[in-house]
């Protein structure tokens, strides 16, 4: 049976890697696929991973319908054994339940990876979409890690190293980003709920409030 398969993580933990794996593999055995992406950091019309990879793919743009994509493309002789949607949480609801009209009116596998949440832990409309239509949500094995050492589960926007909550949903960017530049950090729930990220726990531990103090 074809499924609609929804691979989830935080950020950095390797789904789009395993997007260019699934496509890799089957590619290598001969299967063509139809691979659609959205606002990824290497440009429009890429889907590319932190490894170095990269392909190319067809930007799914605002109001653009993925499933009257999919007939054209078939119907002028084109070939699409299965469908990868990378940055999932940027689609709409709607183009979700075109890729899940993919699977069940085309008989097409389609894989579709995502970040859940937000940078406030809210769902990003094409997750929620994807949580209430997926057959099977996937979360991925390789785990990223909080600066303490506990498994990441959400994800923070930094200004500086410093977390913040205010902003747009969407603003495209990366972990590991420069001190002035908006970037993301992966954080546990303890310390997102905190606000604590690595930046901000370095200097709590250098402050002289926490350091011991030697007996005069
Ligand atoms: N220099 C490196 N050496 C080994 N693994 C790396 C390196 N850089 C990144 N990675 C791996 O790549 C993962 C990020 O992959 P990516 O597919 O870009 O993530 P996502 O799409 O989930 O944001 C990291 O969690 C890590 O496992
Ligand atoms: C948390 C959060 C993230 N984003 C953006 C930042 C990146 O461009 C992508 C996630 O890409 P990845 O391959 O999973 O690292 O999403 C955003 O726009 N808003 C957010 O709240």
């Amino acid at each position: 049976m074809p499924e609609l398969v929804f691979f989830s993580g935080t950020m950095d933990c390797g789904k789009s890697t395993l997007a260019l794996q699934i496509e890799h593999n089957r590619s290598a055995r001969g299967l063509v696929g139809m691979i659609f992406t959205r606002n990824d950091r290497a440009g429009e019309g890429k889907l590319s991973s932190r490894l170095g990879l990269v392909t190319d793919a067809v930007e799914a743009t605002d109001g653009m319908d993925l499933y009257a994509h999919l007939v054209d493309h078939l119907s002028h002789g084109g070939r699409a054994d299965y469908v990868i949607a990378d940055e999932a949480q940027f689609l709409a609801p709607e183009q979700i339940d075109q890729l899940a009209r993919v699977v069940d009116d085309l008989g097409i596998d389609v894989y579709a990876f995502g970040i859940t949440t937000d940078f406030r832990s809210k769902l990003f409309p094409g997750s929620q979409r994807l949580v209430e239509l997926a057959d099977r949500v996937e979360v991925l094995q390789v785990e990223a890690l909080c600066w303490c050492g506990a498994r990441a589960t959400h994800n923070a926007r930094t200004v500086g190293g410093v977390m913040v909550v205010e902003g747009a949903q969407v603003v495209v960017g990366d972990v590991n980003q420069s001190a002035d530049e908006v970037g993301y950090e992966v954080l546990c729930r303890r310390h997102h709920r905190r606000r604590m990220t690595a930046a901000t726990a370095h200097a709590a531990a250098l402050s002289p409030d926490v350091l011991p103090v030697s007996p005069a």
